[in-house]
């Protein structure tokens, strides 16, 4: 028998999930960024796979996701930051990052939604970009080990965390949490991601079952998944710990409903239906 492809965007904020995952015994991962491995599901060359929730509610017709897992988050996610060097009510030119289905129409909503309409243009980057642009979106890794690179000490607590900083040549830099300005509207979590698999081919409940026993791994040993995901990126640990703790990984009725409010807000039906698994 083939082995079942598992489609893993490789970001620390995955790692929870598949730590602790064994490949074999009839698994095999395929890593990918998110933009990636929704095509490679539709295409097939995955067969189970983390998908960016955007693409999923564009792609119901096709694909059903398992009951309860998710990337999700209820208020600041750290990783999926706007950069800008105009105030967000100005912004006139955004780059944005090409790896992600779901920020870039988040992004979009949010700005739409306070009468914000700069061009658009899909850059893969840095804070380079922000030499030709008012504003650049990051997600997952290269998001986070950004922000923390401007960070001058660990916060305490997630009630503290900077937003204004100084940028290269001395100018403003504004960092805007799109998870968090979700929050402020809808006070709802966001769900950034789904386990998904194409309609006609059912998840192997063995599978879903060491899924399911790899997160319990994971997530009861945060602390070692922290450490390896820090020193993968260069960040401090401490601050790798206080990024994982804060997601949520279980599709719980809150993060269905944040899903759904999502799919309203960008005019997707929301099918609701999920693996019985
Ligand atoms: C929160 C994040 O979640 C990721 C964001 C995704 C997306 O925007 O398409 C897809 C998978 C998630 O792992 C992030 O990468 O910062």
């Amino acid at each position: 028998m083939p082995d079942y492809v598992l489609g893993v965007p490789r970001y620390a904020n995955t790692a929870p999930l598949y730590h602790f995952l064994e490949q074999g015994d009839g698994i095999a991962f395929r890593y990918g960024v998110p933009t990636e491995l929704n095509r490679w599901l539709l295409e097939g060359s995955v067969d189970l796979s983390l998908v960016s929730s955007y693409f999923y509610l564009a792609n119901a017709d096709k694909l059903r996701p398992l009951p309860d897992f998710s990337v999700a988050d209820l208020g600041p996610v750290y990783s999926v930051n706007l950069f800008h060097t105009r105030p967000w009510r100005e912004l006139r030119s955004v780059a944005l990052t090409t790896e992600s289905a779901t920020s870039v129409r988040l992004l979009r909503y949010l700005l739409e939604a306070d009468g914000v309409e700069p061009e658009y243009t899909g850059e893969q980057g840095g804070l380079e970009l922000l030499e030709r642009y008012d504003g650049v979106l990051l997600i997952g890794d290269r998001a986070i080990a950004t922000y923390a690179g401007l960070l001058e000490r660990i916060p305490e607590s997630v009630h503290h965390i900077p937003r204004e900083f100084t940028g290269p040549q001395g100018a403003r830099l504004w960092v805007s949490d799109l998870s968090m300005q979700w929050y402020e509207r809808t006070r709802l979590p966001f769900v950034f991601a789904v386990w998904a698999t194409r309609r006609d081919e059912p998840p192997p409940p063995e599978v879903v079952r060491r899924l399911r026993a790899a997160r319990s791994l994971g997530l009861g040993n945060l602390a070692a998944v922290a450490g390896t995901e820090a020193e993968r990126l260069g960040v401090p640990e401490r601050l790798m710990q206080h990024y994982l703790w804060n997601f949520r990984y279980h599709l719980e009725a809150p993060d269905r409903l944040g899903l759904q409010t999502f799919a309203r807000a960008v005019g997707l039906p929301y099918p609701g239906d999920y693996w019985d698994v």
